[in-house]
């Protein structure tokens, strides 16, 4: 089945939604909002590639297929909720996580591949994830206590045959005795979830493949052998469903793709009992805790916008680390928080993306486009005229909406990524 269908979801607040999608109007593109999910459009018109719009270079807009949206939507952690994405790069499914969990909340994503750790921690970064720290261990074997967690995301490697429109090749690729090795992996990964959940906790199995082995049989595999709770999941509106390929299945989702999206597979799985989570000992972290009163840095800049967590300074970055990643993770485990922009000696710069940063209200040395043209000038390369009072960096908003913070010399901004 051929599938044209191009989907996207928007990165921000409710109350920025207008200018997310004014600004993508204004470069010529065209969408209509999707109805299971109030951040999800369904891409219309196309002028040019929608990952070099301004939107999506700032992070305003994640290109995602929707059928791969399900399995965060499904799992559904609440606000100030702690998730744990075993599989998680390139982070598509980990920043709807980060969204749904909110400022308070956490997540925590592993990624065992270095060169997709590295393209998972980019797109974090892209989506201001700040609420995320990142690990790189095969999930199966992941160092951390049993009992830990209420929300786990699994959505581990498969056979892709749900992607071939994309990947025409999958089929070939895993067929026949070839997925083996990949449904044992699965089953390593769910029976490692089982331990790390809290009893009560929930998790969600997901592949983008459509063998009954790697999906119905796996579900079979964690009732029956490893004494999960099945869990029925809602009908997402706007998908076709199909039926479960074995018996006693029900509130399974089979999405078959043919309502537009991928092939999908999505599962949703209790551990029976309940529980509070159980945290394990810390200990002191290598690097060095700053002391954002003794620290020299922009007036753009608004450090109370960030969650509970602490500064600290790791070989010259300064990296945010997230309260609950302090609170939960063993000293043995090595993860890495979320970085903010260079430190030197007391001296901090963010990065030009870190709109985390920016206070909601513009400060008066801010600069405010209100035309998509301006800001496609500045970060083409082209200065602006700015007031000669005051230096940068400073902060860059679409009208209300926060983008980063543009650097200015004398009396021209200018866009630098250095
Ligand atoms: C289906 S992809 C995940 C997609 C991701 N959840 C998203 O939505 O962006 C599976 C990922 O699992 C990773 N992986 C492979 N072996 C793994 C293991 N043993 N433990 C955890 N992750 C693994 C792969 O490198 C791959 O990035």
């Amino acid at each position: 089945m051929i599938n044209n269908l191009r989907t996207f979801r928007l990165v921000c607040s409710e109350k920025d939604i207008p200018a997310v999608e004014e600004l993508l109007r204004s470069q010529g593109f065209e969408f209509s909002p999707e109805p299971f999910y109030s951040m999800a459009r369904r891409l219309e018109k196309e002028p040019f590639p929608l990952g070099d719009s301004l939107a999506s270079r700032f992070g305003r807009i994640y290109i995602q297929d929707r059928s791969s949206m399900l399995p965060p939507l499904m799992l559904n952690p609440p606000k100030g909720a702690k998730v744990l994405d075993m599989c998680a790069s390139p982070g598509s499914k980990t920043g709807i996580l980060a969204r749904l969990v909110g400022r308070d909340g956490f997540v925590l994503a592993s990624e065992p591949s270095k060169d997709r750790l590295a393209l998972l921690r980019q797109n974090l970064r892209r989506v201001q994830a700040i609420n995320s720290a990142t690990v790189s261990y095969e999930s199966q074997k992941i160092p951390l206590p049993s009992n830990g967690w209420e929300y786990i995301l699994l959505d581990p490697p498969c056979s892709g045959w749900g992607t071939i429109n994309k990947n025409p090749k999958a089929m070939d690729l895993w067929s026949g005795e070839k997925t083996l090795p990949l449904i044992a992996l699965q089953r390593q990964l769910l029976a490692k979830a089982f331990d790390l959940l809290t009893p009560g906790g929930n998790v969600v199995y997901s592949t983008c493949t459509t063998n009954v082995q790697e999906n119905e049989e796996q579900t079979r595999f964690a009732v029956e052998e490893l004494g999960f709770e099945l869990v029925r999941l809602p009908h997402p509106e706007g998908f076709t469903i199909a039926e479960p390929l074995l018996p006693n299945m029900d509130g399974v989702l089979r999405v078959d793709g043919s309502g537009g999206g991928q092939g999908f597979y999505v599962c949703g799985l209790r551990k029976p009992g309940n529980a509070e989570p159980e945290y394990p000992e810390t200990a002191p972290l290598p690097g060095q805790k700053l002391n954002l009163k003794k620290l020299d840095y922009p007036e753009a800049i608004d450090f109370s916008a960030l969650p509970d967590g602490e500064l600290y300074d790791f070989k010259g970055k300064a990296m945010f680390l997230n309260r609950h990643a302090l609170n939960m993770l063993p000293p043995n485990i090595r993860w890495q928080g979320y970085p903010l922009g260079k430190i030197s000696g007391n001296k901090f710069r963010p990065n030009p993306f870190a709109r985390t940063l920016l206070p909601e209200t513009p400060a008066e040395s801010a600069l405010v486009l209100e035309n998509a043209e301006d800001l496609a000038k500045l970060f083409s390369g082209q200065s602006l005229t700015a007031p000669a009072k005051g230096k940068g960096p400073v902060g860059l908003y679409f009208k209300q909406l926060l983008l980063g913070f543009t650097g200015k010399k004398g009396s021209r901004f200018i866009w630098t990524e250095k």
